[in-house]
């Protein structure tokens, strides 16, 4: 691995939501990516990079990352955690983010590349694993917890809801506390967590706010949104420091290993 490799801040890939736009010169279908994410990224010390969702060289991409962020946006395809019904809340179906995602989860997994999953990200992450998601939390969960906090008008850099954190998780050892406060702009939940996947985060209403994956450098899904909150909120800039520390930690390792190894070796699980 080059010196200016080593040198550089790590590189944080960030999964887009693909979105049609009209203008007076026309529609175009682009790719979109709120700004807190790649400020919460660069306060991080990382460099934010937009991925472009593709399939054909996606093990070249996740080789010349040092860490991925899963973002946020519109619902998964039903049938690809086995449901044959679309609930008529559902919203955003991409079936190439989709796609792009799953794989992108299940590669990032198979290299141990640091994975950050929030809201739509932890869904995928759960799905890609095995997973199945509630499709509508509030035609099919009993809960007074209002989960689109928009519907509140309570600004997204504030909280709605509170989330108990199991102790001794990673995601404790984030935030060095049990119990904190997040925002909420989701209809859809983890129904049956994948059972490679560790339940580290409830709302009072019993809904998965957190996940963990054992076994990985860093591998946290969270349903909220922290790169929405961090800059009124700094506690909510721990999980994008906790992302970028264990991707320089993954490059030092490389950089050893990769001279014995051989180039390329993106450091895939033995
Ligand atoms: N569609 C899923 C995930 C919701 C989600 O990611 N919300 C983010 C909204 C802002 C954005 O698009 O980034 C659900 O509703 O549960």
């Amino acid at each position: 691995m080059s010196e200016e490799v080593l040198a550089r801040p790590p590189v944080i890939g960030i999964t887009p939501s693909p979105s049609t736009d009209t203008f007076s010169h026309g529609t175009f279908e682009r790719y979109a990516l709120s700004t807190n994410y790649a400020r919460a990224i660069e306060h991080a010390g990382g460099i934010p990079i937009v991925l472009v969702p593709q399939l054909d060289h996606l093990s070249h991409l996740v080789r010349i990352l040092d860490g991925v962020l899963l973002s946020g946006g519109g619902d998964i395809r039903p049938s690809r955690y086995g449901d044959s019904t679309v609930h008529p809340e559902t919203y955003g179906i991409h079936d190439l983010r989709d796609e792009f995602e799953l794989a992108l989860a299940r590669s990032a997994l198979e290299l141990d590349l640091p994975l950050l999953c929030i809201c739509r990200g932890i869904q995928v992450l759960n799905v890609a694993l095995g997973g199945t998601l509630i499709q509508d939390i509030g035609d099919q969960v009993p809960t007074t917890i209002e989960h689109r906090q928009q519907r509140r008008e309570i600004p997204s850099t504030e909280p709605s809801h509170e989330v108990e954190i199991v102790p001794g998780s990673l995601l404790h050892a984030i935030y060095g506390d049990t119990v904190i406060a997040v925002n909420s702009f989701h209809h859809q939940a983890l129904r049956e967590v994948a059972s490679e996947l560790r339940v580290v985060g409830r709302a009072p209403d019993g809904i998965v706010e957190a996940v963990e994956l054992a076994g990985r450098r860093f591998v946290l899904g969270v349903q909220w949104h922290p790169e929405m909150m961090f800059e009124a909120h700094p506690e909510h800039l721990k999980p994008f420091r906790a992302l970028v520390e264990a991707a320089e930690a993954r490059r030092a390792v490389l950089a050893f290993t990769e001279p014995v190894l051989g180039a390329g070796r993106g450091g895939e699980r033995p």
